[in-house]
């Protein structure tokens, strides 16, 4: 029987269509063993020539995985089947990202910039993973933040094909059943989100598919992890967004959100039905769920599953390298900061936790280490003495200090050196916080994390403005370069895009069946390491991302080390060489040769193919 059957082993043949032919073949030999065995049965049955792997003529230029376009050889447009389907020119790829990168620049508008890209991910893979892939600064803001946010919004607007699957309350108890309909048997990573807290956009719903969709785009870009190992999905609960649930475009289910217990049943049987279907060491990442869920289901499945949450762990993992690359600067060690976040949600407990971890680290108490952190919610700061109290999710931060509402007064009253937005709420570091902030200390740090651009705490301009242009500052989002008395800054970007796909393909190239706190910490320290003295000098705490493909094998390099020591692996004997282990796993974004090259007849020329019999088979052209 076939043992290996290649995923999409079709055969060719004008008469029947490759599905039949194949299914025919099946049938007749099923014992059958190498693919080239099936070839020449299949051959001497039809006298068809079979293309394994292969998918023939217009369904091969319909297959976003398979299609070069243009690029596609002679040789190739014979074998497939797609001679004069295409016009007489060849182009290399690299003339067709000339090609994309004029298309693109002819549109302002950046969600077309963006319906180009997704259009292009639909029509040839390969060619928009190296298009991303190779201008990242360039189109990270369109297919991730702060596009994608304005993409989900409008989501109803721009659904055209199927990416990813929507799994919805009703499909309880059959959850299973729908993991089948995906058609890609080998997936290693699931992106998922139920749409409550789409960056800081709040309750988008159905239209949240833009997130899990952008981060697995960034995996393989970033990464190199194969697109096929990737799949996003949406669980659709429902929608508390009333405009939403008025919008006729709206694509979800038009009703308030299911909580409680039969919400957690549905997360329960999708966590099994995933594990059921791609296998216990299937990543499952968590995204954008909303505060109430986000930690407690962390808390859940974090030692049942191959999972982490983004928005806690990922987001801190990043937040902790930008406070040690700015060591560097500051002069002051982690332990000798002060921090003050607003927001006391999911990325601020994350991001106060692991640096909590990394005070440690340098040798304080845990205690003591927490001291040192504030935090500032909508109810104002986290005080044990506050009308209604701290909440559960934070309660660690709480202190017995006198409440505030006002945040202005108290960055004046606690004095931080560090300064942490993850509120959703764009602006809010006037002008008097970030002067503040300069009184406070000689290099203030200033992390306006919220996304999109809009909901940016402060713009990168203003923190280098009110603080004499002495802050080191990052945002989630990117900004411009700015211009402070003749000096320009090139401000990095404190976004957990950085961490996730080297995390990611650390776990997957080592079968990791556990992701660990102590992962995170560790690719916080090896991005930091990163940072170059360069990169400081023009205001950057953050490698430039062009130097992000590197940074995320480095991090997956560093991530399976520590799965190892922590015994969390299923792939043995340890790699020898565990850099080359990660390089074999890359996707190659460049063209591969599509002349099949399990094809029995190996002999080719323009004109005819010549078998192992040295029989000649015409082309068709
Ligand atoms: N740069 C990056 O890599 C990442 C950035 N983010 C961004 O961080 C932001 C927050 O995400 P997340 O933590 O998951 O969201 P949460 O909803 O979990 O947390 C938001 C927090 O902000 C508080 N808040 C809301 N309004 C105000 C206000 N007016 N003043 C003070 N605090 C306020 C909330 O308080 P309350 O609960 O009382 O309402 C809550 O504590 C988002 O914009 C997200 O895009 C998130 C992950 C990664
Ligand atoms: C970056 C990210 O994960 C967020 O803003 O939610
Ligand atoms: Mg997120």
């Amino acid at each position: 029987m076939f043992s290996t059957v290649p995923r999409s082993l079709l055969c060719c043949t004008n008469a029947i269509g490759p599905n039949r032919a194949l299914a025919y073949v099946l049938s007749k030999c099923p014992a059958l063993e190498p693919t080239s065995v099936l070839c020449r049965e299949y051959h001497e049955v039809t006298g068809n020539i079979i293309c394994p792997n292969v998918v023939r003529g217009i369904d091969h230029l319909r297959d976003p995985r398979l299609n070069k376009g243009l690029a596609f050889t002679l040789e190739e447009r014979q074998a497939l089947g797609i001679h004069g389907l295409l016009a007489a020119k060849f182009k290399t790829q690299e003339e067709q990202l000339d090609i994309c990168r004029i298309s693109i620049d002819r549109y302002e508008d950046n969600l077309n910039k963006y319906l180009y890209l997704v259009e292009l991910q639909d029509r040839n893979e390969k060619l928009f993973f190296r298009l991303l892939a190779e201008n990242i600064e360039k189109y990270l803001p369109i297919v991730y933040t702060p596009t994608v946010g304005l993409a989900c919004q409008r989501f109803g607007l721009i659904y055209r094909r199927p990416r990813g699957l929507f799994i919805t309350i009703n499909d309880k108890g059959h959850i299973f059943n729908i993991l089948k309909n995906w058609p890609e048997p080998d997936v290693r990573a699931i992106v998922f989100t139920d749409g409550e807290r789409i960056l800081g956009l709040g309750d988008l719903g159905a239209y949240g598919m833009g997130i899990p969709v952008g981060k697995l785009s960034l995996y393989t870009a970033l990464a190199g992890i194969k697109p096929h190992q990737c799949l996003p999905i949406t669980l659709d609960v429902g929608t508390d967004n009333q405009d939403l649930l008025e919008d006729p475009l709206y694509i979800g289910l038009r009703q308030r959100r299911v909580r409680g217990k039969e919400y957690d049943e549905f997360i329960d049987e999708f966590m099994e039905a995933c594990v059921q279907r791609y296998g216990q060491n299937t990543l499952l990442q968590f995204e954008d769920f909303a505060l109430p869920n986000a930690g407690r289901l962390l808390k859940k499945y974090r030692n049942k599953y191959c999972t982490f949450n983004d928005d806690i762990q990922g987001t801190a993992s990043v937040a902790v390298a930008g406070l040690m690359a700015a060591v560097r600067v500051t002069k002051r060690k982690l332990s000798e900061n002060i921090y003050l976040f607003l927001g006391a949600g999911s990325a601020a407990n994350g991001i106060a936790n692991l640096t909590v971890s990394a005070m440690v680290a340098e040798g304080l108490s845990e205690r003591q280490a927490r001291e040192r952190v504030y935090m500032f919610d909508v109810d104002g700061l986290l005080s044990t003495r506050r009308e209604g109290g701290v909440p559960e999710h934070a309660k660690v931060f709480g202190k017995d200090i006198e409440p505030e509402k006002d945040f202005e007064a108290c960055v004046a009253k606690i004095k931080p050196s560090c300064l942490i937005g993850c509120s959703t709420v764009g602006g809010a570091f006037t002008t008097n916080v970030l002067k503040q902030m300069a009184k406070n200390t000689e290099r203030p740090v200033i992390f306006a994390l919220s996304n999109p651009t809009s909901k940016a705490e402060c713009t990168a301009q203003d923190a280098y403005d009110h603080t004499e242009g002495r802050c080191i500052f990052a945002s989630g989002s990117p900004f411009p370069p700015v211009n402070f008395n003749g000096k320009e800054f090139r401000p990095g970007q404190g976004n957990n895009s950085y961490i996730f796909p080297g995390v990611a393909l650390g776990v997957i190239a080592t079968a990791t069946h556990h992701i660990s706190e102590n992962m995170f910490l560790t690719a916080a320290r090896t991005l930091a390491n990163y940072v170059s003295e360069d990169d400081l000098s023009i205001g950057r705490i953050y490698p430039s991302l062009a130097e992000v493909k590197e940074v995320s094998v480095a991090i997956a390099i560093e991530v399976a080390k520590t799965a190892y020591d922590e015994g969390l692996v299923s792939i043995y004997p340890t790699p020898t060489d565990l850099s080359q282990h990660m390089r074999s796993y890359l996707y190659n974004f460049c063209y591969e040769c599509q002349l099949p090259d399990m094809f029995p007849w190996p002999e080719c020329s323009k004109v005819s193919y010549k078998n192992a019999k040295g029989r000649h088979f015409p082309c068709h052209i």
